[in-house]
């Protein structure tokens, strides 16, 4: 790529777009932006450049934006700051790959289809990642468009991590566990030995804590095993998902309770988590500001599954030498990590107080000198990692 040659990458979350432009043969940063509260309360946009002063910023306090009508806004906000680079290719997060797509993807009609298929595993993401491909493929028919899946990096992990112990009919026709935020942790894998060669070779946890939450262990870079399952409901209790449960629930809601299918599956994924625990918010920051008990109780008990997984994801490692703590809420909130650290004591786990309190960003550890495991802090850059696996599927070294 030239220096005057740009990937667009776009992150299309259920409530949120992320979308980042990287210039020239080193992926140089030059904007980025995100576009947030879709569908509720105020929609808000904020944009900036490599040396994080914004160029854009705008709240539409009147009536929140859906999908459509914020990529609408992102394209001509992006077409106007593009300042004399040319675009070469678009980068897609896309949530699933199903069992057809283990690596980024170059997206046509065909390809679209196949993933259209993928949507009931996850409703909440495929169609929001989708859509923007299809708007570009009509608008700007040549230019390259690459799906890279959030499934890709847990494509190794062993046969058991993957299976349920469900009829081998079921499990052949795809019914296994896949895991998400794959982008997430090959970032976190990637970063954490340029910051201690040793970690290389660490068995690692990693929690990325967002509106989506999971964990993953991590055995020398790779993928062994993961909270999140065939779908992104599964493992720790999220912004508005309600994690692991019990396949008995859903049966009696559906048999005893009356319910259909479609309010189990709006109840699931949008009422429940910290949003159904506390009725109050699915935002961690009002939670942590709020006085009321049923606030504390949905974020107590956030904690202590992460705590249970830890637990689990450690036995799949055979021990534990870091955690990292990543996504808004692992790398914002000082008060959750330290109250999975505290009750992560009996792993051998001590943070430095004040360095877990210290306002830093940017990759950083917060264990004390003497802590058997290493804790640290990775801004989650999933952008990047699409950006790379872009150009590297366009231009093959
Ligand atoms: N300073 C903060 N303290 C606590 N939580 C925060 C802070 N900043 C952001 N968060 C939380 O991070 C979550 C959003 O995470 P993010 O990774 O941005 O979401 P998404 O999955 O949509 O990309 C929200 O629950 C938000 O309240
Ligand atoms: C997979 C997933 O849960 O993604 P997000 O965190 O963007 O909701
Ligand atoms: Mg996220």
């Amino acid at each position: 790529m030239q220096p005057n040659e740009s990937i667009v990458v776009i992150n299309a979350g259920s409530s949120s777009i992320k979308f980042s432009l990287y210039s020239g043969a080193a992926l140089e940063l030059t904007f980025r932006g995100k576009i947030e509260n879709l569908y509720s309360g105020v929609t808000h946009f904020a944009a900036e450049d490599a040396q994080e002063n914004s160029i854009g910023d705008r709240r539409w306090p009147d009536a929140p934006l859906d999908h459509a009508a914020a990529m609408a806004y992102l394209l001509e906000f992006a077409d106007s700051h593009l300042d004399g680079h040319t675009v070469v290719a678009v980068g897609h997060r896309i949530v699933h790959g199903g069992v057809h797509y283990s690596g980024p993807q170059r997206l046509d009609a065909g390809v679209l289809a196949k993933l259209e298929q993928l949507i009931p595993l996850a409703p909440l993401h495929l169609p929001h990642n989708l859509a923007p491909v299809r708007a570009m493929m009509a608008l700007t028919p040549d230019l390259p468009q690459v799906g890279c899946f959030d499934t890709a990096f847990h494509v190794g992990q062993p046969a058991e991590a993957q299976s349920f112990a469900l009829p081998e009919r079921i499990t052949a026709q795809g019914v296994r566990r896949y895991g998400f935020h794959g982008l997430s942790y090959e970032y976190i894998a990637a970063s954490l030995p340029q910051a201690d060669a040793a970690l290389a070779q660490a068995r690692v946890v990693a929690a990325h804590l967002g509106n989506g939450a999971s964990m993953c262990a991590i055995d020398a870079g790779r993928s062994v095993a993961s909270t999140m399952g065939f779908t992104a409901v599964d493992g720790l209790p999220m912004g508005t998902r309600c994690g692991a449960l019990d396949p008995g629930v859903v049966l009696y809601l559906i048999e005893e309770l009356g319910m259909s299918v479609a309010a189990v599956q709006k109840m699931l994924y949008q009422e429940s988590g910290l949003l159904g625990v506390s009725g109050i918010a699915s935002d961690m920051r009002t939670l942590e500001q709020s006085s009321d008990p049923r606030a504390r109780a949905a974020i107590d008990l956030m904690v202590y599954r992460i705590g249970r997984e830890l637990g689990s994801l450690t036995a799949a490692l055979g021990g534990l030498d870091a955690l990292v703590f990543s996504g808004g809420i692992g790398e914002n909130s000082a008060s959750l990590r330290a109250a999975v650290c505290a009750d992560a004591a009996w792993l051998g786990v001590q943070l430095d107080g004040v360095a877990n309190a210290a306002s830093g960003h940017g990759l950083r550890r917060i264990s004390s000198a003497s802590s058997r495991v290493a804790v640290w802090v990775v801004p989650a850059n999933e952008e990047l990692m699409i950006a790379q696996h872009t150009k590297d599927l366009l231009e093959p070294a």
